[in-house]
């Protein structure tokens, strides 16, 4: 099969193209990172590089133009596109549509093509999209360098019109702004093309998503399309009067973000790039938001994953793991994306979260309004997305008819909020605006029940506009008039089987068959001759057509303009829904927050502002409704008591594998994060000084994949803690150190836990296999030793998964391993060999001897001579004392 590429290609000499091919180059030169949808007949066909690996992807069958098999072509049907556009774009490729803009049959020469649309993973509104998912679309904008750098962000969700910007400065800009993408995981981003690297590649080549990283781009392997734009379009001059023009504003004041230039560069050139990939009207970005991410608790990228907030830890496991899906309850669509968005981003301000929690404590203590509210949500459908539709023109009769039903439940939703005293919900339902002309201007204008296409008629409802009513009436007249004339004429001519008939080629005829052809009067003009019927006309069922059909051609016009006139109604109003949405989902969350409390028996966390972080009885939410699914054992609740003004500040825990530390750790941060959200907690009571930022390093990462070693990566990441945290931060490690040489991790550890300690004074829990650090609590006043616990049975080990002070004293690697089932043979080898390192370890040999005798030890193995002995005698033949005696002597030779 040939592969020659585009470009050796188009360096073909023109004429011996066809006209079609030709039209093809001209569109592939003019989009040459997009696959060229070519539009050919009822066919979208691809040619050459773009069909080879189309074909590749779809698993399509690859033809070829010519007889040579020189033109690689694959296509797929004009109908069934949607389809297989949307898998590409959920691969990451960008898409060009190159459509036929004349009608074949009304041109004698080639049809005009022209490239109507470019679809990109963020540009483009997928089916699939789960209510709770967002689609963002990214860009970034850095100024400036060292410590004035700046770093713009700016995120566009077309599916919801959501449209917000911030902006990092000074030296970490850079990282914090990736760090920041990192957590949003848009779907696409757009840069100026030097920005990651040389010029000529740019970040990565970024042509249909094989993007190869690079080490700038760290921290970015999640976006699936990383799109270059020529550098001019991230200037000041020209990306902000392109954001204010488009925002309709004088100034960046007049969008509340002067003073953040790099934001609104970054905002600009998302316009910009809207309009190049032809997105038509874009009405409903009508407003954009600037947010800060110091108003809230702050969770790096790298948190997110590990706590698995919102995804599991690794693509592909069950979202079960996740504490979106624990507190997903909410019963809109809305509703449940600020809960995902909430969770990435919980509140660092006090009033606002004791706002939420009074609000969340009124109504978990009133079962009746809180089901009221709940329920009065029930028919409330995605406003956002219903919008994004109808400002995209994709939303039809129907879907307009859902987005009045939903704007009717809106003063239901108001009236149950009313019913609440606290200030968070008086204010909401204040500001509700419950859209009764919206509701009105829709339900007045469409039928009830309207079809799904404008094809059948019948959209509008009638009494709307007279002219349209009129020729309703001319119609169905019309059509009463045909059947009166089949009757006359099957008496007139004595053809009882005599039929008035409709097609859309041929229009109104009479038809008769065959057999009665012969009674035909001589005024039936005929029309068309088939196997068994002959089918005729007259001028008076002309008459009637061309009355019909003008009637019906005439009513569409007028339905589809009165639609166009109600969309825009509605696109004028866009901001108000966007608005009411927005409340709706509040409403929503802190009902989601209240229903859960009630069910679980969650209680009211006491937030302040100092340095205590304290959990009286404790559970890990996730992992308790897990348990209690699967009916397995009951989750051992756990007390955490950190101060980090004038009370213990770190915690040392050390315990067996499988003891339960990991989960005592995450349980402490997904305790903080609920609270901060607004959130009741799973414990018996909490007392929660604000947290500033939750740092964890937990676990491998999937870094690994990046081509950083673990240990590389695990201490890279402990740099960013040691680096930034403060002493309002909560620092969370989980077996750090533990990826190098012993003794080398260790004494990282243990400078680590000193530095957290005396420097930077963070509530810090430390989960270590390394017992030595238990030491550090006789140096370190604010450290306390903490361990999980375990009972020790003649079958076993038993894990209490109990927390409780105190330095555990064994840590039973060797008895989870055989839990785990390793061999018997290798467990009673490595119990040997623990031994002989322990008596190493708390002997005084001298180094020399010490290594003398691990190494003796690793080759004869001392138990091999016992091992020996115990199977030469025979049992059976032995007295009691002979037996005791054996033994003492078999001891005697392992003390030695
Ligand atoms: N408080 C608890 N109550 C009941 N089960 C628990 C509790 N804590 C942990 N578990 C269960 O114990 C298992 C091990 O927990 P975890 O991973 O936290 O142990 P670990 O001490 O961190 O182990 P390792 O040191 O090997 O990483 C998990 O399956 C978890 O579900």
């Amino acid at each position: 099969m040939a592969t020659e590429t585009i470009n050796e290609i188009a360096g073909m000499d023109a004429a011996s193209l066809t006209p079609v091919m030709r039209q093809y180059f001209a569109a592939k030169q003019q989009y040459p990172d997009c696959l060229m949808f070519c539009r050919i007949g009822d066919f979208y066909e691809l040619f050459y590089d773009d069909a080879i690996l189309v074909a590749r992807e779809l698993q399509l069958t690859l033809t070829a133009r010519d007889r040579e098999k020189k033109q690689p072509m694959c296509g797929v049907p004009y109908h069934a596109a949607e389809i297989y556009l949307q898998r590409l774009l959920r691969k990451g490729y960008r898409i060009a549509l190159c459509e036929q803009m004349e009608d074949p049959k009304t041109v004698k020469t080639i049809v005009r093509r022209e490239v109507t649309r470019v679809l990109t993973p963020g540009t483009s509104l997928d089916p699939s999209l789960s209510p709770e998912q967002s689609n963002y679309l990214a860009s970034i904008a850095m100024i400036g360098t060292g410590n004035t750098a700046k770093a713009g962000l700016a995120l566009l969700d077309l599916s919801t019109g959501e449209f917000r910007a911030t902006e990092f400065s000074g030296a970490s800009a850079w990282a914090a702004a990736i760090d920041e993408l990192g957590r949003i995981r848009p779907v696409e981003l757009v840069h100026a093309s030097g920005l990651f690297g040389p010029a000529s590649g740019g970040l990565l080549t970024a042509k249909n998503g094989n993007a190869e990283s690079s080490e700038d781009s760290a921290g970015l392997e999640y976006i699936r399309t990383r799109t270059p734009v020529e550098e001019w379009v991230f200037t000041g001059d020209y990306a902000l009067p392109l954001l204010t023009g488009h925002l309709h504003v004088h100034s960046l004041d007049g969008i509340g973000m002067g003073g953040h230039e790099s934001a609104a560069i970054a905002s600009g050139a998302l316009i910009h790039y809207m309009r190049a990939t032809k997105q038509g009207a874009l009405e409903h970005i009508d407003g954009i938001r600037y947010y800060e991410r110091s108003t809230c608790l702050e969770l790096d990228s790298v948190s997110v994953r590990n706590l698995e907030l919102v995804d599991p830890l690794f693509s592909g496991e069950s979202v079960q793991t996740t504490l979106f899906h624990t507190l997903e309850a909410c019963s809109t669509p809305m509703g449940k994306r600020l809960l995902r968005a909430t969770l990435l981003r919980p509140s660092n301000e006090l009033a606002e979260i004791n706002a939420r929690l009074d609000a969340v404590a009124e109504a978990t203590a009133d079962l009746r309004k809180r089901e009221g509210l709940r329920r009065s949500m029930d028919g409330v459908l995605d406003l956002e997305r219903l919008l994004g539709r109808v400002a995209l023109d994709s939303a039809g009769p129907r879907e307009v008819m859902s987005l009045a039903a939903t704007l009717g439940c809106l003063p239901g939703v108001a009236l149950a909020d009313k019913a609440f005293e606290s200030a968070r919900w008086r204010e909401l339902a204040a500001a509700l605006d419950p859209l009764e002309d919206l509701h009105y201007a829709i339900v007045k204008t469409l039928a009830d029940e309207p079809p799904i296409t404008f094809a059948d008629g019948g959209v509008i409802r009638a009494g709307v506009d007279a002219e349209l009513d009129e020729l309703r009436e001319l119609s169905r007249s019309g059509r009463q008039a045909l059947i009166t004339i089949e009757e006359r004429e099957r008496q007139r001519t004595g053809i009882g089987s005599l039929k008035v008939r409709f097609n859309s080629v041929f229009g109104y005829y009479l038809e008769v068959t065959k057999a009665n052809a012969k009674s035909v009067p001589a005024d039936y003009e005929r029309k068309q001759t088939l196997v068994n019927a002959e089918r005729f006309t007259t001028p008076e069922l002309k008459d009637y057509e061309t009355k019909i059909l003008t009637a019906q051609e005439r009513s569409g016009e007028i339905e589809r303009r009165i639609f166009a006139e109600l969309r825009a109604e509605l696109l004028a109003n866009a901001g108000r829904i966007r608005e009411t949405a927005r409340r709706i989902a509040e409403i929503d969350m802190l009902g989601c927050f209240a229903h859960l409390a009630a069910l679980r028996g969650w209680t009211r966390p006491l937030i302040e502002d100092s340095g205590v972080l304290e959990f009286v009885q404790a559970r890990h939410p996730v992992v308790e409704r897990r348990m209690e699914e699967s009916g397995s054992r009951r989750f051992v609740p756990n007390s955490v008591h950190l101060d980090a003004d004038a009370g213990p500040a770190v915690l040392l825990i050390t315990g067996p594998n499988m003891g339960g530390k990991s989960t005592y750790l995450r349980q402490t941060a997904l305790l903080v994060i609920m609270a901060q959200c607004g959130c009741f907690v799973p414990a018996e009571r909490m007392t929660l000084g604000l947290v500033d930022r939750i740092y964890t390093r937990i676990g491998a990462s999937d870094n690994v994949a990046r081509g950083r070693s673990t240990f590389m990566v695990e201490m890279t990441e402990t740099a960013a803690i040691l680096n930034t945290a403060t002493a309002r931060s909560l620092v969370l490690l989980d077996e750090m150190g533990r990826g190098t040489a012993t003794y080398d991790g260790l004494s990282l550890a243990w400078a680590t836990v000193e530095h957290l300690h005396d420097r930077i004074g963070a509530r810090t829990l430390f989960a270590t296999h390394y017992h030595e650090l238990t030491m550090l609590s006789e140096q370190l006043v604010r450290l306390r030793n903490l361990r999980v616990t375990v009972k020790e049975t003649p079958s076993g080990i038993v894990f209490l998964h109990s927390v409780e002070a105190g330095p555990a004293s064994k840590s039973y690697g060797i008895e989870v391993a055989k839990l785990a089932g390793l061999p018997a043979a290798v467990i009673s080898r490595a119990r040997d060999v623990l031994k002989v390192h322990e008596r190493v370890e708390s002997s005084a040999l001298r180094p020399a001897q010490a290594k003398e005798q691990m190494q003796m030890t690793m080759f004869t193995p001392l138990s091999q001579r016992i091992v020996d002995r115990l199977g030469e005698v025979d049992v059976d033949e032995m007295t009691p004392r002979e037996a005791l005696n054996l033994l003492a002597d078999l001891q005697r030779e392992l003390k030695a």
